[in-house]
């Protein structure tokens, strides 16, 4: 058993990422509660509705917990898709979504238009080479700040992040069987 790995457990698919941890021998901890934030080193924030993950993260006290972890540098996150959106410091259209805002860009909320609503597609991550995209109402990255590396594009659009000890991605890797995103997560959090 490796470390251990906080996953936001508020709304959307935090079973699935719990699952893609136990596949790399790591134990996954259920994060609820700015206490249950104690010890972790990193955090996954899953895919759902960024609006009701914001809001639910805001009412118990999370998003604060969270955003001070962060720029302290005590903490790595890993957001798929709504959790990409609830990092970015800004969600163009609504200024008003409760959002921790540590990640330097602007994001677009379900930017492939709602006639494609999913779809899947392989995608080049820089280092890994071919990742099976699963993308639902997904977003994209725009305005990348200085400090933001694109590790992956989709027709012209950052799909994957990173900036630092952040990571994140616009599309679903816990919703295939292909862990190496999340392993690569492991690494940069010094899980
Ligand atoms: N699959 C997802 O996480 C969808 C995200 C959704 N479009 C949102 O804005 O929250």
């Amino acid at each position: 058993m490796r470390g251990v790995v906080g996953v936001l457990a508020l709304q959307g698919d935090f079973r699935e990422h719990k699952e893609a941890l136990r596949r790399l021998g790591v134990e996954a901890k259920e994060v609820r509660k700015p206490e249950h934030l104690l010890g972790l080193k990193a955090l996954i924030v899953p895919g759902g509705e960024s609006t009701t993950i914001g809001k639910l993260a805001r009412e118990y006290g999370l998003e604060e917990a969270v955003r001070q972890r962060v720029e302290e540098g005590s903490l790595a996150l890993f957001g798929t898709c709504a959790g990409a959106i609830w990092m970015a410091k800004e969600i163009l259209g609504y200024p008003e979504q409760p959002r921790l805002g540590v990640l330097d860009v602007a994001v677009e909320r379900n930017a492939f238009g709602r006639q494609v609503e999913s779809f899947q597609e392989e995608v080049q991550v820089k280092g890994l080479g071919p990742f099976p995209g699963v993308f639902i109402r997904a977003p994209v990255f725009r305005r990348l700040g200085e400090g933001v590396e694109v590790l992956a594009e989709l027709g012209g659009l950052p799909v994957l992040v990173r900036q630092g000890r952040l990571l994140a991605s616009s599309f679903h890797p816990e919703l295939t069987e292909d862990a190496r995103l999340h392993r690569l997560f492991l690494e940069l959090a010094g899980v």
